[in-house]
């Protein structure tokens, strides 16, 4: 029998192993796992790497073969008991001969959870919760998709050191340098949707698109200390998953009256480096660095059905995220840029408004001056969105804020003043101290000449967020 800190230890690195996923396994969650044979080696080691693939226990299963017979297997979610675009898990554990399962997090989708109740009923000693905090954390996009029915949204801004995002006159680029601006591209590219409001459509005209430069391995690598020297060993911490629709063929990024898919592949803002697996390593969150040889092959075409949809599914070179417009009043231009070819786009205009944009809409009921924007995540969430990356601006930031629904900041500060000017953050809901917003640090990193900031809502003695203490 292990002890707990062989226990700890084992479970750090099937966690380390489940951050390989981030990026492209949505939207199901990423997953790793450890193997040890009878006498506690490691026999076998595998993560989950795109939805439709081999789930982590099956990949380290059969790395460690017949040693993995009256072994451990440590794996962060449960093991599956269905059989979804793939077998169940707890059968292939069972079929090996692994006498111990020890177990990070529960799974919370109801059709594939039930894995270790089924384990421990043939006899396999099980072991819960271990490291379960890392593990919630390197899958926080898919649990909070899986258990609250909404995609989850990382907000991110770029601004001053005094928390400024543009001059008085609104000119904006740029206040942070190209490897932030970088870093940003790479951090959209492993999100399934991209959002802005509709007052950053008119004023900038962005593209909206993910446009990662090729970084290399070494690159990736150096990066990945430079975040753990600042945030001193932390690892597994934010993290970019997926999960499956929960009718088990959700795709994502369809059309909004889901009469078809958008096929990025052949999209200008296709992302080719991923053609032959992601050179980044993964998602760009810290704990993906570090590449993937095994995604090197890619995945087979139409794996299990699931399509080669922009926005859906992981697989590599085919999946672009998609562009979401907040649009109470439908009052995109037909010309706008979000609306061009290279990835699909969805606008939320409220169901009242009237408009001839020819786009695809998602009418959603007003709320707070704008849209509801818990009914677009839980949309979003039914068209199998499980990761949402909004961007500008302040306005619609602040109404995510207001309504309990940022999940994440990750906050890219230049060393620079401006002193006037838009704030990044519009109004959130705060009228007096006692109602600030407070959150804590995750990772702290230099990235070129700036600074990236990763925050979460800080948690209240009760366990709630804070931010979420209004709603
Ligand atoms: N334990 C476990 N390991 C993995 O590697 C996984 N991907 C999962 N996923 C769970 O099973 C559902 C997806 O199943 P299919 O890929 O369709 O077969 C997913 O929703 C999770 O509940 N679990």
């Amino acid at each position: 029998m292990e002890t707990p800190a062989q226990d700890a230890a084992h479970m750090a690195r099937a966690v380390e192993l489940a951050a390989h996923g981030h990026g492209t396994t949505s939207p199901n969650p990423v997953v790793g796992c450890v193997v040890l044979d009878a006498a506690g080696r490691v026999a076998g080691e595998g993560f989950h790497a795109y939805a439709g693939g081999p789930h982590a226990e099956v990949v380290a299963l059969a790395q460690a073969g017949e040693r993995a017979r009256g072994g451990t297997a440590y794996v962060t979610l449960e093991p599956c008991d269905h059989t979804g675009r793939t077998g169940p898990c707890s059968r292939a554990l069972l079929e090996a001969g692994v006498a111990r399962v020890v177990i990070a997090v529960s799974d919370p989708n109801p059709k594939a959870a039930g894995g270790a109740a089924r384990l421990r009923g043939q006899g396999v000693a099980v072991t819960a919760g271990v490291l379960a905090e890392a593990a919630e954390r390197v899958n926080e996009e898919w649990l909070t998709y899986a258990r609250l029915g909404r995609a989850h949204v990382t907000w991110k801004f770029a601004a001053t050191l005094d928390g400024r995002s543009a001059a008085e006159d609104g000119t904006s680029k740029w206040i942070t340098s190209p490897e932030a601006r970088a870093d940003v591209h790479r951090l959209r590219a492993a999100s399934d949707a991209i959002v802005a409001g509709i007052g950053t459509v008119l004023a900038d005209d962005p593209h909206l698109t993910a446009r990662p430069a090729a970084v290399t391995r070494a690159d990736a690598a150096g990066s990945a200390v430079a975040v753990r020297e600042v945030t001193q060993g932390r690892s597994g911490t934010a993290g970019q998953a997926g999960a499956e629709a929960l009718d088990g063929r959700g795709g994502r990024g369809g059309r909004a009256d889901g009469t078809g898919r958008f096929d990025g592949r052949d999209g200008a803002a296709g992302r080719p480096e991923n053609a032959a697996g992601r050179p980044d390593g993964g998602a760009g969150w810290p704990a993906s660095a570090g590449g993937r040889p095994e995604m090197a092959a890619g995945r087979p075409e139409g794996a299990a059905g699931w399509p080669a949809s922009a926005g859906g599914g992981a697989e590599p070179g085919g999946r672009v995220p998609l562009r979401v417009v907040v649009d109470a009043g439908a009052r995109t231009p037909q010309s706008a840029r979000v609306l061009d070819d290279q990835a699909p786009t969805l606008i939320a205009v409220a169901d009242d408004s009237d408009t001839t944009l020819k786009a695809d809409l998602l009418r959603l009921p007003r709320r707070d001056g704008g849209l509801d924007l818990e009914a677009l995540l839980r949309e979003l969430a039914a068209r199998g969105v499980v990761s949402v990356f909004l961007e500008g601006g302040p306005t619609l930031a602040g109404s995510f804020v207001r309504q309990g629904l940022a999940d994440r900041v990750v906050a890219y500060l230049a060393p620079a003043l401006l002193g006037s000017g838009r704030a990044a953050l519009g109004a959130a809901g705060v009228g007096t101290i006692g109602e600030l917003h407070r959150l804590t640090f995750d990772e702290i990193s230099p990235i070129g000449p700036d600074v990236r900031l990763i925050a979460r809502p800080a948690r209240n003695e009760a366990g709630s967020s804070d931010v979420h203490r209004n709603h």
